[in-house]
């Protein structure tokens, strides 16, 4: 039996795709160093623990299980660290994937699935945001999945290599069962600081800036549920074993919600209060970030199923409150 290497299978995103190539039927590998997973969300009894960058354990991995494809979320993606540390952003995230694709090529591995990010784009030309905008990363995150974006293109030329690059936007959600969610710590995201509010683990949320060219003043994202994520990998999965070119790919709803509208939305279904203040824009946000998605409909046949704002945040709060029991 052939099988699926997935990095980063201990992670938010990673350990959902996990469980859904599973449920599929495929065997899948996970290979995590856990410097911010969590070994009991890896839901495959084949677990490595080790970093992207060590060949000798991928050359390992790849002959024992047959890979034949991988999917790639390892990485390191707080955009506010990077501005601080952009050498390390850099090294975790460029160097080392590059090192890792090497690893998969010279074992002849020739498919693969990319985490790439919304923040290729920089600030926006047009929105909805289409594939072909420029790409312009005004964060040294951005930049770091740009390069990879365009190694793994050189690695198609080179060695025939067939990638698919997933421009995640906001990845927001948690299981139906409420056995996999979001837990980074710190955490940074705003679906679950919101709901760390409503139960009380913080004081207030702070919303960064109500001066933006938005309709309400906050800042505008289009979030996408971690279980339509999965479902967008395994499709890219399929396609590069039916042959499709390489690629690159947004995934989002094609729906964009403010801060506040989030706020609001979360207020209603917790019940629960959720004080906020008002504090300073943060370093590097865009005005408005929501995708066109008329591409990967059309080349994987995806659309986004679980993403409405109340099964995104029902989902959420399911998770949080259970944690919290
Ligand atoms: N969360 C989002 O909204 C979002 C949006 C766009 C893109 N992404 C990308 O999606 C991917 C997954 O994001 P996430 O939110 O699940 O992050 P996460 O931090 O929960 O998961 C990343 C996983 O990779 C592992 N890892 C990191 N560096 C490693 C290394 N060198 N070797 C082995 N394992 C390593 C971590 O331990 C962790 O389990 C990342 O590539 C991220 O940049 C995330
Ligand atoms: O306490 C908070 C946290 C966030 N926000 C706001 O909420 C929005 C969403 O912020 P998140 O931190 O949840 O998400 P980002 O849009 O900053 O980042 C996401 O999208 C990026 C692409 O632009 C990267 O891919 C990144 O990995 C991914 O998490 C932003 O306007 C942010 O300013 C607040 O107002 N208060």
């Amino acid at each position: 039996m052939t099988a699926i290497l997935v990095t980063g299978g201990a992670g938010y995103i990673g350990s959902h795709t996990v469980r859904h190539l599973m449920e599929q039927g495929h065997e899948v590998v996970v290979l995590d160093n856990l410097q911010t997973g969590h070994r009991g969300a890896v839901l495959t009894p084949h677990f490595y623990e080790g970093d992207i960058s060590d060949a000798a354990l991928i050359t390992e991995i790849v002959k024992k299980h047959r890979i034949t494809a991988a999917v790639h979320f390892a990485a390191l993606s707080l955009v506010g660290e990077s501005m601080k540390f952009p050498t390390k952003y850099l090294e975790a995230n460029t160097v080392k994937s590059q090192l890792f694709v090497h690893a998969l090529v010279d074992n002849g591995v020739k498919q693969l699935v990319f985490s790439s990010t919304a923040a290729v784009y920089g600030l926006p030309t047009q929105v909805p945001i289409p594939e072909d905008s420029p790409t312009h990363p005004i964060n040294p995150y951005g930049l770091s999945k740009l390069f990879i974006e365009q190694y793994l293109q050189m690695m198609d030329t080179l060695h025939g290599l067939k990638w698919v690059a997933l421009r995640y936007f906001n990845a927001a959600g948690a299981s139906e069962d409420a056995r996999i969610g979001e837990a980074h710590d710190p955490e940074t995201h705003l679906i679950p600081l919101v709901l760390q509010t409503a139960l009380g683990q913080r004081e207030s949320l702070s919303i960064f800036g109500n001066d933006y060219n938005t309709p309400d003043g906050t800042c505008v994202r289009d979030y996408i549920h971690v279980r339509d994520l999965a479902d967008a990998h395994a499709r890219a999965l399929q396609a590069l074993e039916n042959g499709k070119p390489s690629g690159s790919y947004n995934v989002g709803t094609g729906q964009g919600y403010s801060v506040l509208e989030i706020v609001e939305a979360a207020r209603r279904i917790t019940g629960r209060e959720i004080p906020t203040i008002l504090a300073p824009r943060r370093e590097g946000d865009p005005d408005v970030l929501v995708a066109q998605v008329d591409k990967i409909a059309a080349d994987l046949g995806f659309t986004a199923k679980h993403s409405d704002l109340e099964t995104l945040i029902t989902s959420a709060w399911n998770w949080h409150s259970q944690l919290s029991c």
